[in-house]
């Protein structure tokens, strides 16, 4: 054999190559249960129902801004349910369960990339622990929304989500346009984080056609995946460079740039990021415009979304677990419980008179 003394080209900049887990095995481990599978699927088939206007309820993906303790997280699930029977008649509830957090430059990545919180980085872990609680979430009977971040993730958590997003951050990517094309559930695109609708109508009618592009299989195998195209992809209006487009007039230019484009112009509104301007206490507004848009009879207006959790606000993750404060976001600010239940409750309110002129 030649030796080389050249120094070694390849991986330059990779500190290690860790085994992780295939799907199958972690889906073994903690496998489908017959309640979720039907959660998943009732939930999926809602939300197409909404977005082929056959039902006339918007849907409401509501919960943490990112999930980082289990037991407060499912707190907030057991609440969401008991509300989402109540408004059943007017609001379909999704709940967020935002597992994979895009950063604008650095922080924490959220529960699959570093579920201890602590830079220890345990992939292998987070990934089991965030099916465990999906499992538990959809085992209460409500279906979740998450965003897909990581093009590898749904193989290992895809069977227990109804909803997607794809976040204002990858919405332009090539890559999760295609993973799009082949997830199961409708999809959410958001616009870009400076306001530009063209790229979310653009990855629509991107993620709508068939693809081939690298992946793996449940066998944890690369394979090239070969997709049909997803035709239940959405605009998620969540404002961008400092500007809202939750308003009448903003909404109208995506309904119309959207039937420009040959699309369903179903439009979900964002109540928090750039629509509230990072402050959570803005989403009740947010939120009151909006309905009354759908109530003034506003058809396409399918979908909305609010970053709540059980407490008010955020909070820095600290060293010390004991200090942080039970039930509050570590990453954006959110509405606190109670806020959450009458922002829903003064929709379904409002709602319920007029959802019967809404088909057709
Ligand atoms: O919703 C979450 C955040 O807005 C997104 O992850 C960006 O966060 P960052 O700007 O704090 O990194
Ligand atoms: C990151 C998020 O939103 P956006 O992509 O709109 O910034 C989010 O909803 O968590």
């Amino acid at each position: 054999m030649t030796q080389s003394n050249q120094q070694p080209i390849s991986n330059l900049h990779i500190a290690a190559f860790d085994p992780m887990p295939t799907p199958e095995a972690i889906q073994a481990q903690l496998p489908l249960s017959a309640k979720a599978e039907a959660t998943v699927s009732q939930g999926r088939a809602a939300l197409i129902n909404i977005l082929d206007h056959k039902d006339p309820r918007p849907f409401v993906v509501v919960g943490p801004c990112s999930i980082h303790d289990p037991v407060a997280g499912l707190d907030y699930a057991r609440r969401l349910k008991a509300l989402a029977d109540d408004v059943s008649d007017a609001l379909m509830i999704v709940m967020r369960v935002y597992f994979e957090k895009p950063r604008t430059t650095v922080g924490w990545k959220g529960y699959i990339n570093d579920p201890d919180m602590d830079d220890s980085f345990k992939v292998d872990a987070g990934m089991a622990k965030a099916r465990e609680f999906l499992l538990a979430v959809n085992e209460l009977g409500l279906p979740a929304g998450t965003e897909a971040l990581d093009p590898i993730s749904p193989q290992y958590l895809g069977d227990l989500i109804a909803w997607n997003a794809i976040g204002a951050r990858t919405t332009e990517s090539q890559t999760h346009r295609e993973m799009s094309s082949g997830l199961s559930t409708p999809v959410g695109f958001k616009n870009g984080t400076n306001g530009d609708l063209t790229i979310a109508i653009n990855a629509i009618l991107s993620a709508s056609r068939p693809h081939s592009f690298l992946g793996i299989n449940s066998d944890g195998r690369v394979a090239i995946v070969r997709t049909k195209g997803n035709p239940y992809g959405h605009i998620v209006l969540r404002g961008g460079d400092g500007r809202p487009n939750y308003d009448t007039v903003s909404v109208t230019l995506a309904e119309n740039a959207m039937t420009k484009a040959k699309l369903l112009p179903n439009v979900i509104v964002d109540c928090s990021h750039a629509n509230s301007n990072k402050n959570p206490e803005l989403q009740p507004l947010v939120m009151a415009d909006v309905i009354g848009q759908i109530v003034a009879g506003n058809k396409n207006i399918t979908g909305l979304m609010i970053e709540s959790n059980l407490i008010a606000g955020n909070q820095p993750i600290l060293a010390d677990r004991s200090q942080m404060t039970y039930g509050c976001s570590v990453t954006d600010g959110c509405v606190n419980w109670d806020t959450t239940e009458q922002m829903i409750r003064e929709a379904a309110d409002r709602l319920r008179p007029i959802l019967a002129n809404r088909l057709g």
